[in-house]
């Protein structure tokens, strides 16, 4: 009897794999989807050089235990043909040096994450422009629970929006009340409805310029369009998407050398891969040419953005408001100094995170699965 490709799928405390699905039987028929359970770095390096198997599917649980799978690549067995990421972002991985130097195809969940990326960026988006942070900061942490007062904050220029000297000692929360707006000082909120200076908007008839125009890109354009009635500009290396296939109305813009690019957008959202092409996109010069009060949102990768001119560009208010679900230094520590900022909407990279995408992620990877092993294909969303 021939014996059966084998997937080594690592785990320690998580299982990260849906294995009732019916593919998950189907295909086992066919391929061995073995469940290894982690242990040390050395038994894993030799369970991958001995094991002979034909995939490994990356997870979560070994990145946390073992380290990045790139620290890896000297132990894949020759019999190794793909490396299966049941989740986008495939930057921790040299796809190019794996398929150059060893024949391997990496696979990816191509558009199965799209959509509830695209989700976190129409919030992010609306956080920016009604500075919901703000409010939820005052409303949850310091009234508790009476909204009147949380607005009293409109329109008041002297709020410190860097706070972290400022505690009120028992809970390490921001402490509000000591810096609103002058007592006796009368605001024109017809002129200043404002929070420290910085506009409280709608994004409605905005403009949105949204870099990375692929699947997370293009769902992006599709909710800020119909979902928050935005106007659309993208740049894509590859040339303009037709609105057929867009199914919205959306402006390509064909090069980012050109300030003018830079200086219509009221929005600009980040859907970009770490790379070194898209190493700090976003950086003091491209900031300079940006209309004043632009707001930021970054849903691709930190390294995409150059933190310091970011805060920087906070501070100076050309840049209103920012929302971010990724950062730099993601793996060790995220930049404190966004944590103490009101004008900052935070989420810890949950982009994809939804209870059924264990499910859609296993479906995928097994379809990848089948395609190279079984098939001899190169998957279905091959990657280098
Ligand atoms: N926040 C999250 O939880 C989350 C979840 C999934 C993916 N992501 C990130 O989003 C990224 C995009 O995902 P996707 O599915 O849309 O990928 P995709 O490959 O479909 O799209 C990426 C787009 O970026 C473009 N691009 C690449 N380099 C560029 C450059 N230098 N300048 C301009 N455009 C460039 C590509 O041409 C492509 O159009 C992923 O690589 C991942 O890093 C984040």
């Amino acid at each position: 009897m021939t014996r059966k490709p084998g997937v080594l799928i690592p785990f320690k405390n998580r299982l990260e794999v849906d294995d009732c699905l019916p593919e998950w039987k189907r295909l086992e028929d066919q391929v061995d989807l073995i469940k290894y359970e982690i242990t040390t770095k050395e038994n894993f390096k030799v369970a991958l050089a001995q094991s002979n198997v034909e995939c490994l599917w990356i997870t979560e649980d070994l990145f946390n235990h073992l380290g990045s799978p790139a620290e890896f690549y000297d132990d894949f067995s020759p019999s190794l043909k793909l490396v299966a990421v049941p989740w986008v972002g495939t930057d921790f991985l040299d796809g190019p040096r794996l398929k150059r130097e060893k024949g391997i195809v990496v696979c990816n969940i191509g558009p199965n994450a799209a959509s509830n990326v695209g989700e976190l960026a129409l919030f992010l988006t609306l956080s920016c422009f009604r500075m919901t942070s703000f409010f939820e900061h005052c409303f949850r942490f310091v009234h508790r629970g009476q909204p009147g007062l949380c607005a009293e904050y409109v329109g008041g220029k002297k709020h410190a929006l860097t706070v972290s000297n400022i505690t009120n000692g028992e809970n390490n929360y921001p402490f509000p009340e000591k810096f609103t707006c002058e007592q006796d000082q009368v605001v024109d909120l017809s002129k200043n409805y404002t929070i420290a200076g910085k506009t409280i908007a709608s994004p409605n008839g905005k403009t949105a310029l949204i870099l990375g125009f692929g699947y997370i890109g293009q769902s992006i354009g599709k909710k800020l369009c119909y979902g928050l009635d935005m106007k659309i500009q993208y740049f894509k290396r590859s040339g303009p998407v037709s609105s057929e296939i867009l199914g919205y109305p959306a402006t390509y813009c064909s090069t980012l050398e050109d300030p003018k690019t830079w200086a219509t957008p009221d929005l600009i959202v980040l859907a970009l891969p770490g790379h070194e092409s898209t190493q700090n996109i976003i950086n003091a010069k491209t900031l300079s040419m940006c209309k004043d009060q632009v707001r930021i949102v970054n849903v691709g990768r930190g390294s995409c953005v150059d933190e310091d001119a970011l805060l920087q560009a906070l501070e100076s208010g050309k840049v209103a408001s920012v929302g971010l679900d990724v950062f730099k230094n993601e793996g060790t520590k995220v930049d404190e100094r966004f944590f103490d900022r009101w004008d900052v909407t935070l989420l810890p990279h949950i982009g994809s995170t939804v209870s059924d995408m264990i499910g859609r992620q296993t479906l995928v990877t097994l379809q990848n699965i089948e395609d190279v092993l079984v098939k001899n294909g190169r998957g279905l969303y091959p990657c280098n």
